[in-house]
């Protein structure tokens, strides 16, 4: 009300203002304006005040958040303030009763609309499994030229669309990852990390994991890698990323006048650019095929020495069906952006708490070796970078301990730190009997369900890889997927919708730390805060990306 109040005041004041004037065109044009203040008042109240149906929920205040944008607070800085701000509210509303509880459900607020978050593993397991209730929204229909660059693709469309995608989509995906798709890049990634190590240099792991990944995405996409690593101004690598770094300034696309502005036409140029490019690999890879008398030729079942690029595999499923050369497109384009930027993330953010946590580093190196052989060891550490030894597919999958540091470091930063956002198509009541009406947009809060400590116990915010040796099964394997952990872990998501890229994910990132294993010893230096845990962040509410980190690599010997 208080808040109410203070945007109003502006609007009596016009109107004690009209009271004391005499001509009619200064009432006329008082009135008009206070009319506009007042209507502009009540879009502030609506957009800052949550719902009525959902105001008993706890949350923290809109300008809270609205001062934390303003700042462009990382997501380290804004988030955990923000979750405390809202068990403050929890506790006034007695949902919880220390500040070491996280609420099951709560409210955030983002550019004016409030948002319903899951924190508790039953109902993150309720929104992914029922998704009759909790529809995925269109994220494409987004702003600014969002639509153009991304179009209608499996990620991004509600589920009846989606299956259309995904008849095409999972083919290219339900088989082995070939080892050599990542062992190849990080070759090159080696080069260039020895070059710094030599030279006495530190790294920045976000920017190399970003130049990694992309390698690693373009060679198993497409048969040809864009080579990032050796050429991050390449004309293709840096007009992605400039499209990248557009889409995701909202200060930019919120600009009324955007698409005619020059910022907005040199986006435009780039995403039609991009898309040929695009449009060429689809063009030449389908007449390649035909060439070989191999197009419509049905897709292997799961192998793991399949060399075979998405793409290939994509144009082959789509053969005879109604998949359009746009479809194909808009989809290749999606694997750009979810399938090189999280691997990076997580990639980043286990180099970094392995250069925090000696004893961990050393551990999972000791593992690596063991499971390579002393031989390949002692080879990893001296040979050129370009023969360096890389984990087979048999090695990748036998690593454990290797498995619960991915695990862990997934747990703490999960890439994509809250779900793209759903809809309730229908009433819902939750767990613990809360009830959402339809039409409210609801997101599972990974951030704050995997650091809950009523699941994680005391010490959930503290890097415990070993904390997984427990969920280890009879047959060895570390398991992944969220039923396993009753959906207390799910940074890949859950349910129909899971993240399709997850075991190319995986395998990428146990083939690159096993490498970097091999030929390095690490620690991190520099950034204060990195050195205290709390690394800086993009702003950003959804994807966790480190900046700022200093790691201080140096060759190990034989
Ligand atoms: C650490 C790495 C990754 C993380 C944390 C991650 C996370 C996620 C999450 C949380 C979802 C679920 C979205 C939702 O339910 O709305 C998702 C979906 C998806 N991911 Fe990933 N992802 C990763 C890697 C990849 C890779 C490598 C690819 C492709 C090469 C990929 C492609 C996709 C696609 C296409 C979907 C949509 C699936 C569908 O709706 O059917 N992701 N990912």
């Amino acid at each position: 009300m208080a808040a109410f109040s203070t945007i109003a005041a502006p609007a009596a004041w016009i109107i004690q203002l009209v009271a004391a004037r005499t001509t009619n065109r200064t009432r006329v044009l008082a009135a008009f304006l206070a009319v506009a203040v007042g209507w502009a008042a009540r879009r502030i109240y609506k957009s800052v005040l949550p719902p009525r149906s959902l105001r008993h929920l706890p949350y923290a205040p809109a300008l809270a958040y609205l001062r934390s944008n303003l700042r462009g607070d990382g997501f380290l800085n804004w988030k955990p303030a923000l979750l405390d701000l809202t068990r403050e509210d929890a506790m006034r509303k007695g949902v919880i009763k220390s500040m070491d509880e996280t609420p099951d459900v709560f409210l955030m607020w983002l550019v004016g609309t409030w948002f319903v978050h899951l924190a508790n593993p039953d109902d993150a397991k309720l929104l992914y499994t029922q998704h009759e209730l909790f529809e995925k929204a269109v994220i494409s229909d987004g702003l600014g030229f969002s639509p153009m660059f991304f179009g209608r693709n499996v990620f991004s469309v509600p589920t009846p669309e989606w299956k259309h995608h995904r008849k095409v989509v999972n083919p290219a995906f339900r088989r082995g990852w070939d080892t050599s798709f990542f062992g190849e890049p990080a070759r090159n990634l080696i080069a260039e990390l020895d070059a710094a190590s030599s030279a006495g240099k530190t790294i920045d792991p976000a920017d190399w994991m970003q130049r990694m990944t992309l390698d690693g995405l373009t060679l198993a996409a497409f048969g040809t890698s864009l080579d990032a690593i050796r050429h991050p101004n390449g004309d293709m690598v840096a007009t992605y990323n400039a499209i990248l770094k557009s889409l995701s300034n909202f200060r930019e696309l919120l600009h009324p006048w955007y698409e005619q502005s020059a910022a907005g036409k040199r986006v435009k140029r780039d995403i039609l650019r991009f898309n040929q490019f695009l449009f060429d690999l689809i063009d030449n890879k389908t007449a390649q095929l035909k060439a070989q008398g191999r197009l419509g030729q049905a897709n292997a079942e799961d192998n793991d020495n399949d060399r075979r690029d998405l793409l290939e595999m994509m144009i082959q499923a789509a053969e005879g069906s109604d998949f359009t050369r746009e479809d194909l497109r808009s989809n290749m384009a999606i694997f750009f952006l979810a399938g090189h930027d999280t691997t990076a993330n997580e990639l980043s953010f286990a180099i970094y708490l392995m250069g925090l946590h000696k004893d961990v580093q050393n551990k999972a190196r000791a593992e690596v070796i063991q499971i390579m052989g002393k031989d390949a060891a002692r080879r990893a550490a001296t040979c050129d970078a370009a023969d360096m030894v890389y984990p087979t597919s048999e090695q990748e999958r036998a690593f454990t301990y290797l498995n619960f540091v991915i695990k862990e470091t997934m747990r703490l930063y999960p890439s994509v730190a809250k779900l793209p956002r759903r809809k309730t198509s229908a009433p819902v009541t939750l767990s613990n009997g809360v009830k959402l009406p339809a039409g409210v947009p609801v997101t599972v809060d990974t951030y704050a369900l995997q650091r809950d400590k009523a699941v994680y116990g005391p010490d959930a915010d503290e890097f415990k890889p070993d904390r997984w040796a427990s969920t280890v099964g009879k047959d060895g394997a570390v398991p992944m997927h969220p039923p396993a952990h009753n959906y207390s872990w799910a940074p890949f998501g859950g349910g129909q919708r899971i993240c399709i890229g997850q075991q190319f994910s995986l395998v990428e990132q146990r083939v690159v730390l096993a490498m970097l294993l091999l030929r390095y010893e690490w620690d991190v230096v520099g950034n204060a805060n990195a050195l205290k845990g709390v690394p800086d962040m993009i702003p950003s509410d959804v994807t966790l990306h480190s900046k700022g980190i200093e790691v201080q690599l140096r060759r190990r010997s034989a």
